[in-house]
Formats: C-alpha cells, structure tokens, sequence
C-alpha cells in the first residue's frame, strides 16, 4: 500500500488549476490540504478556507509531508522548496528557472535531508524526458539532446509561418492561453529554453552549469525577410537548445533560432507543442513529442511526480556523482545566419570563414563559422543591432546529429 500524501500546494494559477482539475477527476491516495496564493483579493473557483496568504501555515504544518510548488516568483520558491526538503517534506516543482538557479543547492539539501525532489514538469510540460535522461538513459551514451523547449515562442513561430499573424499579435495569444511565464522575455528571448536545458544536461551528461554561462539568443529580432529565406529554402526556423558531447572531456550547450528541414523531426513540432530528440550511442536517434505548456499537459507531468513520491522515488543524480573529466564548453564553433544592417557587427564578431555573403538594400546576410565564445561576448551588441541570428547546419550541409557530419568542433 503506498503511504498517504498530505499535499501544500503553493500557486493556484495555471499550473496549480491544471493540476487540481486533473486530481478531482482521480482517486488517488492524496489530497491538496491547504494551498497558499499571493493575492488575498482574486476570486477562486474554490472556499475561501482552502486558501491561506501565509506560507508558515503550510511550511510548519506537520501533517502535510508533501509540498508541491508552482508559483511564479523564483527567489521565494527557492525559499519554500529549500525549507520543505530541510525538514523532511518532499517536494514537486514546475519551477525550472528556480531548479536551474540553484541546482546544486538543491541536489545537496536532498542528499543531507534524505529528502527528495522531483521537477517533470519544470522541463517541456507533458513530456516525461526528466525521468527518461535519469533512468532509461542512465547506462547510454548520449551525444546529444536538442529539440523545442519552449511552447510560447514555438506557438509564436508557427503563427507567424503557417498563418501570416504578426509577432505581437501571436504572443499575445500565447500569454491569454497561460503558455507564457510572467515575463514573456523569458520565452521570446531563449532563457526558459535555456533554464530546461541546463536541468536536462544534468540529467544527461552530470554537468550542472549556472544559466549565465550559456548562449541564450531569441526570436526577438526575427523580421519578414528571415521568414521569407526560410521558405524559399524549404527551411522552417524554430528556437532551439542543444546540449552536445562534442568528445569525452568537453560537452557544450546553447540556445539558437535554427533552420530545420523537412526530414527532422523538428519541422512539424507546431505551436504549443515541445519535441526532444536524443541522440544516444546505441539506441540512435530517438524523439519525444507532446504539448509543452498549459495547465492541463503540465499538471500531469506534476501529478505523475507526486505519484512517484508515493513510493518515496528520488533522483539519484548517478551522473553528477560519477562524473570525472567531462566539462562543459563554449570553445567550440559553429555555423551561423546573421542577417544585419550595420557592416561593424560582421567584422566584431569576427567569423573564421565565411560560407556566402548576400548584399542588397534592404537585406543583407553572412553564413560562416564562428566561435560559440565570441557570440557570447557580443550578446548585447547583436540585440542592440537587431540583428538575427540562426544555427545554420541546414544551411551549410552539416548538422549535429552524427548520421550527417559534425558542426560543432572543439578547439584546440
Ligand atoms: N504555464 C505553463 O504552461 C507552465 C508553467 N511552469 C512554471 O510553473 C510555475 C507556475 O506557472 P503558472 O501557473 O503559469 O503561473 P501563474 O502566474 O498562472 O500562477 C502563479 C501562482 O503563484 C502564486 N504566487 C506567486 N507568488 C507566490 C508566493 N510568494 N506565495 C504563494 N503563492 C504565490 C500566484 O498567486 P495569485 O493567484 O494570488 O496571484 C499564482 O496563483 C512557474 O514557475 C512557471 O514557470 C512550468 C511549466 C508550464
Ligand atoms: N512558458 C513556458 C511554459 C512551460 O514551461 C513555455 O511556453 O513553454
């Protein structure tokens, strides 16, 4: 029989809703005791007395050994979880900026505690690659993980690309569905694909990176004539992180727009919907698909954890622990689309080669190689200029996956 779960959920927004609507409908061995919000003064679809403004009447509360949190504020979910797993409750989280913040305090507050930890939905909504990395993968070889990361902004492209709507116009529709965080920057401009990546890696390789360190560069700046190269290329241009072991010392990550064709899997992940392709030694290649935001497809991955806390599952993190010479790199180069208007930023970011050039006055664009590093450096001049940036494997004949040919060479 599994034990009895007294759950403290903190947030009834999207995801806190999400995830009671799924509950109701179960009989489970749990139920949602006490659920603390912000404001006081919003109407709920609940009593009033389920409800508190006082996070202590759930942190002390010894009958509740389960927290669950899904709030939109990191600082004070990094409080509440740090709290729980310190004294003895367990706890699920959707919070993937908080979880790749303070991943490492969060990994030794659960070996000290004994407590344990579980953040499924903080990493592509419904799809269930957390506990796939930890378990099926723990013995493979992975050379590497990419796909859409981020509903928000891929539901942006695919308006844009299969409707004609305006950018604006399409992340307003985002947001009005609950897909979009607070900030909708954090979509658009690549850190919430990033903070995804950064606790996927984790999983996979044992490198645990602080989000300051990798390359995230949004669609913001993405104009009609992009958009119209990619179709004249048969390319479709989606927002997409990559972790890649690139031999066995280095491994590097990133998040770039990048033009995908028709034969990836990539190409028809539309609107709200995330995709994971892994990329493993010996099990080749091989995609997870399903919706990556909304109250419904997270709340289950959030109830599927909670369940899992039944019989006292943890993550144990094998790779991290076991982890001997692989480190992580931004030394590495890359094939990039810069489309500009100012001739300077081509010659500042100082491109090794340069594949094609095209020059017009309304439309100018390089292809070449550059290091990952340099980008990096010149992160805000590329925003400043509005300029666009896109990984262009497809554009050059060379992508990640090793069935073609290596784009990203260390080096030496
Ligand atoms: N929306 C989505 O599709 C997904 C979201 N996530 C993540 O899940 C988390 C929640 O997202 P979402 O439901 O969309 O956010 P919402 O903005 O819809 O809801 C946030 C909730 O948190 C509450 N809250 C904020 N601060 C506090 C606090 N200090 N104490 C108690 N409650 C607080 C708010 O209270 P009040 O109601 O009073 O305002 C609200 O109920 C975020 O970390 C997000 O990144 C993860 C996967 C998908
Ligand atoms: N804002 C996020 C929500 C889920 O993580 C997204 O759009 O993917």
């Amino acid at each position: 029989m599994s034990k009895k779960l007294n759950i403290g959920l903190f947030g009834f927004g999207v995801v806190g809703q999400g995830l009671y609507d799924i509950i109701k409908t179960k009989n489970l061995n749990l139920e949602i005791v006490k659920i603390a919000i912000k404001n006081p003064e919003k109407k709920r679809s609940l009593p009033a007395e389920i409800f508190t403004t006082d996070k202590e009447e759930i942190l002390n509360n010894p009958e509740l050994n389960t927290i669950v949190e899904l709030i939109n504020d990191t600082e004070a979910a990094f409080e509440i979880v740090s709290r729980a797993l310190s004294t003895g409750k367990n706890v699920v989280s959707a919070s993937k900026k908080m979880i790749a913040t303070y991943l490492n305090e969060l990994i030794e507050l659960q070996h000290i505690h004994g407590t344990s930890l579980l953040y499924e939905g903080a990493v592509c909504g419904s799809i269930p690659i957390i506990r796939n990395l930890e378990e099926y993968y723990d013995n493979e070889l992975l050379h590497s993980i990419s796909g859409i990361f981020n509903g928000s902004s891929n539901y942006v492209l695919s308006k844009g690309y299969l409707e004609n709507l305006d950018y604006d116009t399409a992340l307003k529709q985002a947001q009005d569905l609950g897909f979009a965080e607070t900030d909708p920057t954090s979509d658009v401009g690549g850190f919430d694909a990033k903070y995804k990546l950064i606790i996927a890696a984790s999983h996979a390789y044992g490198v645990i990176v602080k989000p300051e360190e990798v390359l995230n560069i949004g669609i913001q700046n993405l104009t009609a004539s992009d958009l119209q190269y990619a179709r004249e290329k048969k390319l479709k241009i989606k927002l997409v992180p990559v972790a890649k072991e690139l031999d066995d010392r280095h491994v590097t990550m990133f998040v770039l727009p990048k033009f995908v064709n028709e034969t990836e899997f990539l190409y028809n992940v539309e609107y709200e919907y995330n995709g994971v392709t892994v990329q493993a030694a010996f099990a080749d290649q091989q995609f997870f698909f399903g919706k990556g935001a909304g109250g419904h497809p997270t709340g289950s991955a959030v109830l599927s954890d909670i369940a899992a806390l039944r019989y006292n599952y943890q993550y144990e993190y094998k790779k991290a622990k076991g982890k001997k010479d692989l480190n992580f790199t931004n030394n590495v180069e890359l094939n990039v689309y810069l489309r500009y208007e100012d001739e300077a930023l081509v010659e500042v970011l100082n491109f090794k080669h340069i594949h094609e050039r095209y020059h017009s006055d309304s439309y100018k664009f390089v292809i070449g190689k550059i290091n990952l590093q340099n980008l990096i450096d010149n992160q805000l001049l590329i925003a400043d200029n509005k300029a666009f940036i896109a990984f262009a494997d497809q554009l050059t004949g060379v992508s990640l996956a090793p069935a073609v040919k290596l784009t990203a060479e260390v080096v030496e």
